[in-house]
């Protein structure tokens, strides 16, 4: 006779921003998609907006400071404008704690909160997001890459506000044909477009680095999708591989976002576990 195996209590998650990957991630919780996971309570800028908008889904889930998360919840979900980053995810690794992050360029100015959580017994998890491929730039880079390059084509909405562009004069708003508007290192297009090119930053953790991973932005008035092209030459495997990403209902932000968010933290409890 097999023995009953008691049901663990579900995995508490704090939903830090409520936008288009934060909502996706509290509806998927509350539908029942995501069996073994609650909502502890959530975080947004306007937070009696924020209310409403889950009066539907989720009326009874506390709606407090980004700093006020850690208490009511096991596991944080980072999906808040990158400046965010150290309140929301530093309480979280300091307690022991893992944090699932999406604003990936954060951790480039925030290393010392990786020491943190390895201090403490906490984890910092960047899921692939908007990109592909991580997991076999994560396998070759247990073995020796030579070099990591991606080029990044997005409609004019998807650049737009970027500081890099107001810093140099670039003006895309008007633009009739795709405009070069950035090519350096993963690290300084983190710094220039904090808030569209976290895709940069997770390819280059994943593999040799931000000052060794190259990246080019376009800004190309005809597409609507955001794409991501990436070259990876290794001693293990070359490949190449590209995504084209349907905007959310933020233009910055691919609709796989949200389902990269849903796929790490289903992962974490699941029998069968794919992927590197
Ligand atoms: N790793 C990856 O592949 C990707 C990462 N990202 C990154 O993920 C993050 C979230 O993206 P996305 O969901 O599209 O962003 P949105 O702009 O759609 O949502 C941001 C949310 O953050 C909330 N917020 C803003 N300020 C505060 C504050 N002071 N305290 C609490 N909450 C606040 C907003 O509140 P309110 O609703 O009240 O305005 C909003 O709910 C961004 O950093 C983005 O760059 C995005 C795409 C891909
Ligand atoms: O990297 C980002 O922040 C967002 C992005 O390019 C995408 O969603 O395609």
């Amino acid at each position: 006779m097999p023995q009953d195996i008691p049901t663990p209590k579900p995995i508490r998650l704090a939903v830090a921003g409520l936008g288009a990957i934060g909502f996706g991630v509290v509806a998927a919780v509350q539908s029942g998609r995501l069996p073994g996971f609650e909502i502890g309570a959530v975080s947004a800028r306007d937070r009696d907006a924020a209310r409403e908008r889950l009066a539907e889904i989720a009326p009874d889930v506390p709606v407090v400071a980004v700093g006020e998360l850690e208490p009511y919840a096991d596991l944080v979900v980072e999906c808040a404008p990158a400046a965010l980053f150290p309140e929301i995810v530093g309480p979280f690794v300091r307690a022991g704690k893992k944090a699932v992050v999406l604003s990936v360029g954060a951790i480039l100015s925030s290393e010392h909160l990786v020491k943190l959580a390895a201090e403490n017994g906490g984890q910092i998890i960047a899921p692939s997001g908007a990109l592909l491929a991580l997991d076999a730039v994560t396998a070759a880079a247990e073995g020796s890459i030579e070099s990591v390059r991606m080029i990044t084509r997005k409609p004019v909405t998807g650049l737009l506000g970027a500081p890099y562009l107001d810093e140099h004069g670039i003006d895309i708003a008007s633009a009739t044909a795709p405009i070069r508007v950035f090519s350096g290192s993963a690290r300084e297009a983190a710094r220039g477009f904090p808030a569209n090119l976290n895709v940069g930053a997770a390819l280059a953790l994943s593999g040799i680095g931000p000052d060794r991973t190259t990246i080019e932005i376009w800004a190309d008035p005809a597409l609507t999708r955001n794409t991501h092209a990436i070259e990876v030459v290794a001693d293990s495997a070359s490949f190449s591989m590209s995504i084209e990403n349907v905007p959310s209902e933020n233009p910055k932000t691919g609709r796989i976002t949200a389902l990269s968010v849903i796929a790490t933290l289903r992962k974490m409890t699941a029998p069968l576990r794919m992927g590197t």
